[in-house]
């Protein structure tokens, strides 16, 4: 059996009283893309913000349950979060770079820790703007600035920026929802490229995004965790007749 990089267990989430999610398990094989879907509000970002704990950020939220990444209990009080940012990356759906060049953008990470040395800073950047599907469009303008670029571009920047310290996860919160059609395409092959070296959980509205680029799909309604399995089986013949209600648009 293929090493589970991610665990989720009985997850419950809760916005003051309001119980947001209900109790989900979920795990994660190493490399490879889980889609998470269901309609507005069925609690899929709620969810994908816990997994690198995002929520610490914001007031009168609390998280249970048992989440562990490679067998580390990721709410432990001793972890870091800024080290497991790194380790379980995130890409929001706006393309969000800094008001800085690329270059800048892509090794702010890096800089953070303390990184100074300007050839291991240039081969990073190389790396991960290659990794990200853009270094061709942008090698030639490393230090013009990322807000000069389109939509799409940028939102690879950030991807690319995410890469930069070597993530093991990428969490994609609709990555490519405020797109044009285009640059959704190169974004999509972006995660495509990067399925065997990375494990990427991915929040999509789009059913056709999600049996085009995910090996395993996950489908949430009002909460709960309603069936996950192989993308193709959920999107031909689903366990559950919610799950079966959703895809073919008879709700949501
Ligand atoms: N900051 C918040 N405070 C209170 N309730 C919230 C907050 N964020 C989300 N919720 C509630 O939690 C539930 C799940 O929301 P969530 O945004 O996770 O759903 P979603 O499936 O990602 O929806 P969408 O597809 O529209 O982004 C909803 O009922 C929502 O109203």
């Amino acid at each position: 059996m293929a090493e589970k990089i991610l665990t989720t267990e009985n997850v419950r989430l809760y916005y003051g009283e309001k119980e947001a999610l209900h109790g989900i398990n979920l795990d994660y094989d190493k490399f490879g893309i889980t889609a998470l879907i269901g309609p507005s509000g069925s609690g899929k970002s709620t969810y994908l913000r816990a997994l690198n704990r995002m929520h610490d950020l914001t007031d009168n939220v609390t998280v249970n349950g048992t989440f562990l990444f490679k067998g580390q209990d990721i709410y432990a009080p001793s972890t870091d979060t800024v080290e497991l940012r790194k380790d379980i990356g995130m890409v929001f759906q706006q393309p969000n770079p800094f008001p800085f060049s690329i270059y800048d953008n892509v090794a702010f990470g890096m800089r953070i820790s303390g990184e100074k040395n300007k050839a291991v800073l240039d081969e990073m950047v190389e790396t991960s703007l290659k990794q990200a599907a853009i270094w061709n469009e942008v090698k030639d303008d490393l230090h013009k600035s990322a807000l000069s670029l389109s939509g799409g571009q940028q939102q690879r920047v950030s991807i690319a920026r995410a890469l930069a310290t070597s993530p093991e996860i990428l969490l994609l919160d609709e990555p490519t929802a405020a797109l044009d059609p285009v640059s959704a395409h190169a974004v999509e092959n972006t995660l495509m490229q990067l399925r065997d070296k990375l494990t990427m959980i991915i929040v999509t509205h789009s059913m056709a995004q999600a049996s085009r680029i995910s090996d395993r799909t996950a489908f949430f309604m009002n909460g709960d965790l309603i069936e996950a399995n192989d993308t193709k089986k959920i999107f031909l013949d689903p366990d559950k007749k919610e799950t079966q209600d959703y895809i073919s648009g008879r709700f949501g």
